[in-house]
């Protein structure tokens, strides 16, 4: 069954995506998608909207298949329309529309159930519809709602609709798993049933993914012999959404022989502006198109990966137009904070690489998530650790933050080697703080630095949230001192940055305490 005859692909994000609860596209972002499905990504149809919704889909509609027209490719916008009489087919012929897809019960459980009528009079009702269509130079595709429910339990009216339409001027039967219930054997079983009885029709598979099973399921399909795939962008689509464009292109190339059109290294692009317009988000671990499928986080794969690629596969990133990471977390290790840092153009002495690894693994122990942008930061944190060797260190403190109260802060500042107690209280838990060291200050008759700027911002690149850094500045005795800390919380990095400046000013003063008194020889 495996060929390499040619597989279209019809891309329903316009009208089964944004039947994804919650979403709704604007008529500037439809065409937007429309022609980047079209003309970037490459695939071979779209279906755009459904008859008689609304005004602003019809403006949609009339915006796309205007722009089609210019472009030589109206034959690929398709409308889902109903069996309403004429009433669909004006609408998608007076918004310039020149496919309809035509939805009829492919169950009689359906038919039975919503339209009470006979298999008779609904065939005639297709017949009528098609002949009106075509009258009005629209190409008929036919969508048998619930077919995967018939070939269960209707096969025989399955057969019979197609039986009695398919000499009709219907250019695709179109077979939906419309509540996704079917598994891949079953997939299989009843497209090779239906492939088998009509090997001359066009036969499109539209899969839901209420199991998980979409993509599997298009598998099947193909290799029953489908000559066509329907797909979303992210997978949208109603309840669990349809098969996820990304994957099935991925499966297609990489497990079936089967030639489509579609240019992979777009699928990225397409699926993160889809991630916009429809405000739904992608799951980082959404295969393809996720945040974190292209990201080693254990040592070990990076290791591998450095060693002749020993981690790839042929799901390479680029392909999709991404590129390869590797996570920094407390199981990343050397090697890949190496690949990081080399990406970076930084270059560190294996003492230092040791220092940054374990504070890497810190932070992960604290369950922050570090990136890349976070890794400058970190080494220039290192490298200005020196504090255990410093004259001042704070030993212990305690802050409180409570509503309708001043914080309160309590202290231990070691000065030389002796313990020193402060408490105050303040106007924020950092001026509070100040003023704890402030109280010991004073004590020890010791000078005050003049707080000239305070800024505390996330590292450049917004991307992460395990770090914040604390810039301050201070005048003391006419010099500026400025230092900076790095923390995942926001009042710590202060402190640190507060520690670091108090030792400045330390080492200040005894520089000029030694001048001095070398003067004074
Ligand atoms: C509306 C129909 C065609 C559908 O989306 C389905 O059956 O899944």
């Amino acid at each position: 069954m495996n060929d390499l005859r040619s597989l279209e692909i019809m891309d329903t994000t316009l009208r089964d995506g944004e039947q994804t609860s919650g979403v709704s596209f604007n008529s500037e972002e439809k065409l937007g998608v429309a022609k980047l499905l079209l003309q970037s990504l490459k695939v071979d149809r779209i279906e755009v909207a459904s008859a008689r919704v609304s005004e602003g889909e019809f403006q949609a509609v009339k915006r796309i298949t205007k722009w089609a027209e210019e472009n030589d490719c109206l034959d690929k916008i398709e409308v889902l329309g109903f069996i309403d009489g004429t009433a669909s087919l004006d609408w998608i012929h007076a918004s310039g529309a020149r496919v309809v897809n035509l939805l009829s019960k492919g169950s009689l459980k359906h038919l039975k159930g919503q339209l009470k009528k006979s298999p008779g009079q609904h065939v005639q009702d297709i017949k009528d519809a098609v002949t009106y269509a075509s009258n009005l130079g629209i190409k008929v595709n036919l969508y048998l709602e619930d077919w995967s429910n018939g070939m269960i339990s209707s096969r025989d009216y399955v057969w019979y609709l197609m039986d009695e339409l398919q000499h009709e001027n219907i250019q695709r039967f179109m077979l939906p798993d419309t509540l996704g219930i079917l598994n891949q054997v079953q997939s299989f079983d009843f497209c090779y049933a239906c492939r088998e009885r009509y090997p001359k029709l066009h036969l499109d598979f539209h899969a839901h993914n209420d199991y998980d099973l979409a993509v599997a399921n298009v598998y099947s399909s193909i290799l029953a012999g489908m000559n066509g795939i329907h797909t979303t962008v992210n997978g949208l689509g109603e309840r669990a959404g349809n098969a996820p464009l990304a994957s099935v292109i991925g499966v297609i190339n990489d497990h079936l022989s089967r030639k489509i059109n579609v240019d992979e290294n777009k699928i990225n692009i397409v699926s993160k502006i889809v991630e916009t317009f429809s405000g739904i988000r992608i799951p980082r671990n959404k295969p393809l198109v996720g945040e974190n499928v292209f990201t080693q986080t254990c040592g070990v794969h990076a290791d591998g990966d450095s060693k002749d690629g020993l981690y790839f596969n042929r799901l390479m990133p680029e392909r999709f137009g991404r590129e390869r990471k590797y996570a920094l977390g407390k199981t990343s290790g050397k090697a890949n904070i190496k690949k990081n840092l080399e990406e970076l153009g930084i270059t560190l002495e294996e003492e230092t690489m040791k220092l940054v690894t374990q504070r890497v693994i810190e932070l992960g122990d604290k369950k922050e998530v570090v990136t890349i942008d976070d890794l400058p930061y970190i080494v220039s944190d290192v490298l200005n650790q020196t504090m255990d060797e410093m004259p001042i260190q704070i030993k212990h403190y305690s802050l409180s933050l409570s509503k309708g109260m001043r914080p309160f802060v309590s202290i231990n500042l070691e000065v030389n080697g002796k313990m020193y107690e402060g408490t105050s209280s303040g106007d924020g838990q950092y001026d509070a703080f100040m003023n704890a060291i402030w109280s010991i200050y004073d004590k020890l008759g010791r000078n005050r630095p003049i707080l000239t700027d305070y800024l505390v911002r996330i590292p450049p690149g917004g991307k992460s949230d395990a770090l914040v850094e604390a810039f301050i500045a201070w005048n003391y005795k006419g010099k500026e001192f400025k230092t900076r800390g790095l923390d995942p919380d926001q009042i710590e990095a202060a402190i640190k940055a507060t520690l670091r400046m108090l030792n400045l000013i330390e080492q200040h003063d005894n520089v000029l305490a030694g001048q001095l008194s070398d003067n004074n020889k």
